[in-house]
Order: C-alpha cells, then structure tokens, then sequence
C-alpha cells in the first residue's frame, strides 16, 4: 500500500436560484471562494424558487417575504447546502431561526436603470415625453416615478430580463426600469441609457450587492466568508436593512435608500411614497459607521413622526402577506 499525498479535500455546497443572474452571481462567489481557499472542493447546487415559478402574478399581489429565498433555506437547515447566495435585496430582513447573513459582498451600482426601445434613444427620465409607456414591477419605483412624473404611463411587467428586454423592444413598453446592476452582472451593461439619479429613484434596500446566508454559528464556513466580505457595503446594506425591518416592509413596499460611508460617518437617506405617487416622504441620518442598527431605527422613526405608518398601513392592507 502506498501513501496517497492528496488530502482529502473538504467539500463546501452552495446553493444557488436558478435563474441566470444568480448563476453568474454564485459563480463569481464560487470562484472568489475558490482562490482564497484552493484546498476545499466547492459544489454548486441550484433549486428554484416559488418566485421563480410563478411569474404570471405581479408580484406585488403575491407579497416577497421569502419568494426567492425559502427553498434555500430549507437546503441550509437540512444540511444539503453550507451556504446560499442571494441578491442581498431579495432576502427578507428577518432571517428564520438558525440562519444569518453570514456576509455581504462587492457592491455593484445600486441605481435603478432606465432602459428605452430603439424609437427613443436619446431620452433620460426627465425628458421622456407625456404619455411614454414606462414597465416596471417594482411598487417602489413605481410609486417615485409617478410622483414626480405624474404624466408617465405605468405598466407591470414580469418575466425574467430576457422576458422583458423582448416586450420592450417588441414596442410593448417605450422603456423598462430595472437595476443597474443586474443588467451589468448579465453583460448587459450597454442597454442602460440612465442610470437614475438618486433625487429622482432612491434604490431598493440591498440593490446591487450580494448577501450569503448560512447556519448560525457555523464557525468553518463564517471564517470562509470573511475573505470575500466587504466591510464599506456590509455596514451600508446593515443599515439600510435595520431601516427596513423597522418599518417592517420587503422589498415589495414603496421604501427606498441612499447610503454612503465617509471616513467614519455612514449616511442614510429613506423614503416612504404612497402608491398614487401623492405623498413622498424623505429624511437623512448620519452617524459613526458601527452604528448601523440604531442609524436605520432613527431614520425609520423620523419618517414614522412625518406620517410613514399612515402610507404604509394603507399598503399592506392591499398586499396579501
Ligand atoms: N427582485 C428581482 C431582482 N433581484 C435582484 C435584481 C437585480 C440585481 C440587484 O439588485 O442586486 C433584480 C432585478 C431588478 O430589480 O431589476
């Protein structure tokens, strides 16, 4: 018998969706994790999801917690999976018992994009004219852009991006807004006309990053995960997602954020809009970037004294959640 000099390598599963964007997302973890760690052997495994299922429904009627995550879920507390990677916006702010946001990765531009059909090229948001077919599925874009575009037509749209891109150019809608960041990850960074500008669309909590969740207090796996964190969007998204588990929204509720970090000072900008596109609600707190908890609860409160629970309420009261 001779001596093997390969150790037996140790084997890390991560569980993924389906759908390209998260294939290209687990990959780019999958890679990055591979190059700091070249001794492990790391297996994708890739389930759909509910969302990924239904997608004749506007997604607003079905409500979000959990649509994109719980399958993964469920592979991490049966053990089939050690990590999952979500689009950090996906993932509802309140994890179930025994599983934690184990990190938070690069961030990509979390804007939200402006995407025209061929026949108007050449507009931006503030030009488009009256009466200009704009899709999207997003109550929080929706709900902005009416407000301060009242004579944009607006109109659901669902399907998968290629799924959209194709109504689009097939004159279903003059233009799309998505996240600038998907569209980027895809290769597709060349169909975003605009980049909206955040005094006109505040992002989705957790827009453009990526958020791994795993077993709480898996200490092998955690230790694995440090090496692709990213400190500057971990202390941003943790602050925007403690804003938006104050006010107890998903990703389906018309709030939105803007985070920065300055030296040591992190500032946050929420809103909270009415879904006519009547009331817009806005404030900012900044304050030492360890304080990523109370600085969402502040904001949140602020905006609760100026009226947000009314707006909210009315919401929820429509979505089934
Ligand atoms: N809710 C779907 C979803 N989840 C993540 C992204 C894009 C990438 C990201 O925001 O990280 C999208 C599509 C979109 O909003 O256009």
């Amino acid at each position: 018998m001779t001596a093997t000099t390969t150790s037996c390598p140790k084997i890390v599963r991560i569980g993924t969706r389906k759908s390209n964007l998260a294939m290209v997302q687990t990959h780019w973890v999958r890679d990055e994790l591979q190059k700091h760690f070249p001794d492990y052997q790391f297996e994708i495994e890739a389930m759909s999801t509910q969302g990924d299922k239904i997608l004749d429904v506007a997604l607003s009627k079905i409500g979000d917690k959990g649509l994109f995550t719980k399958e993964l879920e469920l592979g991490l507390l049966n053990q089939d999976v050690d990590l999952a990677v979500h689009s950090l916006k996906d993932l509802p702010t309140q994890l179930p018992e025994g599983l934690m946001l184990g990190c938070v990765s690069t961030r990509e531009n979390p804007a939200d994009a402006l995407v025209l059909n061929q026949a108007y090229q050449g507009y931006t948001i503030q030009t488009l004219p009256e009466g200009a077919v704009v899709g999207t599925s997003s109550l929080r874009r929706l709900a902005q852009l009416r407000y301060h575009y009242p004579s944009l037509v607006f109109k659901d749209v669902r399907g998968n991006l290629n799924t959209r891109l194709k109504k689009l150019d097939a004159g279903e809608y003059d233009a799309l807004v998505l996240a600038v960041a998907g569209l980027q990850r895809l290769g597709m960074g060349d169909r975003v006309s605009q980049a909206i500008p955040s005094e006109i669309s505040l992002h989705a909590v957790g827009q453009g990053a990526l958020g791994i969740e795993c077993r709480e207090g898996d200490t092998a796996i955690l230790d694995l995960l440090k090496a692709i964190e990213d400190t500057e969007t971990r202390d941003r998204t943790l602050a925007e997602r403690a804003f938006l588990r104050e006010l107890e929204g998903g990703c389906q509720v018309p709030i939105g954020v803007n985070s920065e970090i300055n030296g040591d000072q992190l500032t946050l900008t929420g809103m909270v809009a009415s879904l006519d596109g009547q009331q817009l609600l806005k404030d900012t707190v900044s304050a030492d970037r360890s304080e990523v908890d109370q600085i969402g609860q502040e904001l949140a409160q602020i905006l609760r004294g100026k009226g947000a629970q009314a707006i909210l309420d009315e919401i929820f009261a429509q979505i089934d959640r």
